[in-house]
């Protein structure tokens, strides 16, 4: 189906995602199949959005149906009266008491379906509300390694993009269905009381239609399926292409060209696909409205048989082609709507499916059990001593094994360091023993309390991260350093004294006596004086954070990468004082600050190679002291200032 693949996509982007299963969900039995259930759906999402709300537009919707009848069949009435052979002033005389009935009824039909109409909008924000905190909830809770799997990936950008948009859209079209099946029911009960023979004639008209718009549905499901990693990837492109923070390399590595042939390279495969599906849809468009032509015109010429033949009178012909057309034109939303929901639907199955599989991968639903004989324990609030034993770990989809058979120890009031070469395995083993992710094999125990059994959060909360890619809050300096922990500050508040020492231990204090505001600069250049930082200056407001939290482990991720040597040399010395009390797990390349940790963990692909203090390590003469010796030996070549440099920070 459809034209044929880029050879310049990746194959991956052109995959269709094991997708088979939409694709035998889409045929035309299974729509009628599955449509119940999508209508249920959209039920319940709009009665757990708002219950008046959904009471009342159902009921609004089923009174004005009951008009609609009322109406048509009170226009017999009016007909009767005007068709019958007394002279014209008795005539139009005869036919008011049922011309005032038919205008009550058009009006009080009117007044319920605008009644219908506003809490029908009042829906609408609600519901999309409702999906979009159960798909953050979700996101902001997964387990790490969901957000490692491309499959996860790929069904979260469709559940965020399309799907979620469709969540108010289902409950809209749900309420068109049963609007559109209520006027259909009272012309259908109207012509079936005026003629029994006019009521499958209508019908007969809605299956064109029906067959075509199905169809077309169907088609634009199955494009937006085939085009999703397409569109990921020109969305990913797009970002590259606007955003701040890569519009310096864009430039000076001259990619502009390439991001843009790149861009236009998918946008011009999906424009095929798209003008491909457009012009399947147009045939199809085209059959159903000459078939619709021909089913109309087979009505009509029933009815006129019919009254040529005497079986229905001139009155009742003239409200059968009333209630015909009024049919009509609701069997033509009702289609149209049952289209449009079961659309949407698909879309929504979407996000359903992807926030059923992603609560699922929610740690804290899946405690591991307490070991045999154990009861479940508490984490302590601070602990003797953690213990880190025969732990393995691969990343999903990886090929090798990030992390086999590492132990390690770590007890309060020390600093241990992680070191090894880039990709060693330093930075996993350290979210390992932040719970950020479970190994696969082997355990992280705090005292006799392994991770996997208490929840993820008690471990978060007892714990400092300054991460190697920390995130440049879009918010003021204050909140980048208390990050919710510290109290609310109006304005005259006088600053939290924890926060000002942690600025002061991480140099951050000086970065914001420069801003404008202080505390209060927000610190986003995307808004109205928003100030933005240097990058040293960031990592001195990540170590502020890390310095904030009250906790009694500190891991430092690589904390000093791009700060200045006085920052550099501040940090680490705080860091050798235990930064006041706390155990420290130090992972760095600069060894000269590693120097006096109580222990030194050298890890090599996945393994821990070496152990050991800094002597016993240099002594060893392994690969420690190898590239303890490089680094010497290049700061020796910068001269005497840089070696005093180097001695006092380590
Ligand atoms: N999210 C991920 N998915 C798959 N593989 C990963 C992921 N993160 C890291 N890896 C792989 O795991 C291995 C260890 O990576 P890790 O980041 O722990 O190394 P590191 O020692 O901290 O390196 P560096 O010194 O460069 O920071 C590497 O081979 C890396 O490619």
């Amino acid at each position: 189906m459809g034209p044929p693949p880029d050879p310049g996509l990746p194959e991956v982007i052109l995959s269709w995602h094991a997708r088979d299963r939409e694709l035998t969900e889409t045929s035309l039995g299974t729509i009628a199949r599955r449509f119940p259930a999508t209508i249920l759906q959209a039920a319940r999402l709009a009665w757990r959005a708002s219950r008046a709300d959904t009471i009342t537009t159902v009921s609004l919707n089923v009174a004005a149906g009951f008009f609609t009848a009322f109406w048509l069949l009170a226009t017999t009435g009016v007909l009767t009266a005007l068709f019958s052979a007394a002279p014209t002033p008795s005539r139009v005389r005869d036919a008011l008491p049922s011309l005032a009935l038919v205008a009550g009824a058009v009006t009080l039909r009117a007044g319920l379906q605008a009644g219908a109409g506003w809490a029908q909008a009042r829906l609408e924000p609600q519901v999309e509300r409702l999906v979009e905190l159960r798909l953050y909830e979700a996101t902001t809770a997964v387990d790490m390694t969901a957000l490692d799997d491309s499959d996860f990936l790929d069904e979260l950008k469709r559940a965020q993009g399309r799907g979620m948009a469709s969540a108010p859209m289902v409950v809209q079209q749900a309420v068109d269905v049963l609007t559109g099946a209520i006027g259909m029911i009272a012309a259908a009960g109207t012509l079936g009381v005026l003629h029994p023979l006019l009521l499958p004639l209508l019908l007969l008209t809605a299956v064109p239609e029906g067959w075509a718009s199905l169809r077309s549905a169907r088609m634009r499901y199955l494009m937006m399926l085939s085009l999703i990693g397409v569109t990921r990837r020109k969305w990913i492109l797009s970002e590259l292409m606007v955003d701040r923070v890569h519009a310096a390399e864009v430039r000076s590595f001259t990619m502009r060209r390439f991001l843009l042939n790149q861009y236009d390279r998918s946008a011009s495969y999906q424009r095929r696909v798209e003008l491909d599906v457009a012009r399947r849809q147009l045939v199809v468009k085209v059959t159903g409205d000459m078939l619709k032509g021909v089913a109309t015109a087979l009505v009509y010429v029933a009815l006129g048989i019919m009254l040529w033949r005497g079986s229905v009178p001139l009155a009742v012909a003239g409200t059968a082609v009333l209630a015909i057309r009024s049919g009509q034109s609701s069997l033509a939303n009702l289609v149209f709507a049952v289209n449009r929901c079961y659309e949407e639907g698909l879309y929504f199955g979407d996000y359903v499916r992807f926030c059923d599989a992603a609560e699922k991968r929610i740690p804290h639903r899946a405690l591991a059990p307490a070991p045999a004989g154990e009861e479940r324990r508490r984490l302590p609030d601070d602990f003797a001593h953690i213990r880190v034993r025969d732990v393995a770990f691969t990343y999903p989809g990886a090929d090798a094994p990030s992390l086999s058979g590492v132990s390690l120890d770590l007890r309060k009031g020390e600093v241990v360091a992680l070191v090894g070469e880039n990709g060693s395995g330093k930075t996993t083993l350290a979210k390992i023993m932040a719970g950020l992710y479970d190994p696969d094999a082997g355990e992280v125990r705090w005292d006799d309390v392994p991770l996997t059994t208490v929840p993820p959060q008690d471990v978060w909360e007892r714990i400092a991260v300054i991460a190697q890619d920390y995130t440049h809050w879009p918010m003021t300096a204050r909140q980048n350093i208390t990050m919710g922990r510290g109290r609310d500050h109006a304005d005259g508040d006088a600053e939290d004294p924890a926060m000002l020492a942690a600025a002061r231990a991480s140099g951050a204090e000086e970065v914001v006596a420069e801003l404008s505001h202080g505390y209060g600069t927000l610190l986003d250049r995307r808004f109205k004086g928003g100030a933005d930082l240097s990058g040293g200056q960031w990592q001195r407001l990540a170590v502020a954070r890390g310095f904030f939290r009250d906790a009694p482990l500190l891991i430092c991720d690589e904390p000093t990468a791009a700060l200045d040597a006085r920052a550099e040399h501040q940090l680490f010395e705080r860091i050798r004082t235990h930064a006041d009390g706390r155990t420290v797990l130090l992972i760095t390349h600069r060894l000269a600050s590693v120097r006096h940790a109580d222990r030194i963990y050298v890890l090599e692909r996945g393994k821990v190679i070496e152990e050991g203090d800094h002597a016993a390590l240099m002594a060893r003469g392994g690969l420690y002291a190898d590239l303890y010796s490089l680094q010497a030996a290049a700061y020796g070549a910068g001269g005497p200032r840089a070696q005093a440099g180097q001695t006092s920070a380590g």
